[in-house]
């Protein structure tokens, strides 16, 4: 069992404590710009002054973040990966014989399966993924779905969170459901995704009436902006 918490005095997160056990597969979801990437940084321990965590992670970012001037072979031999190793972690990614481009040379769905590539080098015990189908086209977003799913199967004990906006990602991926919102951020969902397809409408549904609060509540947070009369009257 993982166990990471989110200390009070965050900008952006509440306070929260959260568990993953090993081989849990999570979908986080919840409103744009609510705090999905900075709770992935948080639990990284990316954020200013916090440890390193105790435990391996790979962190797919949305940008592939490799090293444009160096291969795919160099930008995996700087996270330790040894050359005779190389060849095999890109076919496990459908990459082979792309060891000697550049990540410029890629297109997106590529750069963004040699980085996958990366985080599988550090043989992680959390996989962060966030929005990993992001800007790809549905075929493209289909072939990385299948091989993420290909990988999680290969390494049950991995626990994985994957940010997302699509529930159906969730179907595909994960077998439990976080849903971010309000302000500060907190975890209004964390449940099992449910075993049937009535049962995952039924929780799109949950999650749509908590979209909607979240997005009133925060609206109402808002400082009121002044319409022409008011600040007329403000004069
Ligand atoms: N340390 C911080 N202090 C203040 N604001 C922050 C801090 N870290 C992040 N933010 C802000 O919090 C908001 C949440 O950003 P974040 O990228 O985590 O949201 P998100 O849910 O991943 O959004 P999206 O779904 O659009 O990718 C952003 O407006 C960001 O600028």
């Amino acid at each position: 069992m993982l166990e990471f918490a989110v200390p009070g005095g965050h900008p952006v997160l509440a306070p929260m404590s959260l568990r993953i056990a090993q081989g849990d597969r999570i979908c986080l979801l919840g409103p744009s710009g609510i705090g999905k990437t900075t709770l992935l940084n948080r639990l990284a321990g990316l954020e200013p002054g916090q440890p390193r965590p105790a435990l391996r992670i790979g962190y797919l970012f949305q940008e592939h973040r490799l090293l444009p001037w160096r291969t795919l072979h160099d930008n995996l031999r700087l996270v330790g990966v040894r050359s005779d190793q190389v060849s095999s972690l890109l076919s496990q990614v459908g990459l082979d014989g792309y060891g000697a481009h550049f990540p410029d040379q890629l297109s997106l769905g590529m750069a963004r399966r040699a980085a996958l590539a990366r985080c599988l080098a550090v043989r992680p015990e959390l996989l962060l993924l966030d929005e990993p189908f992001a800007s790809l086209d549905p075929h493209r977003a289909t072939e990385l779905q299948a091989l993420i799913r290909k990988l999680l199967d290969r390494t049950p004990h991995m626990a994985m969170i994957c940010v997302t906006h699509e529930l159906r990602d969730a179907a595909a991926l994960a077998n439990r459901v976080w849903y971010l919102a309000g302000r500060p951020a907190h975890l209004r969902h964390d449940g099992n995704l449910g075993d049937t397809p009535a049962a995952v409408a039924d929780l799109a549904r949950q999650l749509e009436t908590l979209g909607q609060e979240s997005s009133a509540q925060v609206r109402a947070q808002q400082p009121r902006t002044l319409g022409p009369e008011a600040a007329d009257g403000q004069r």
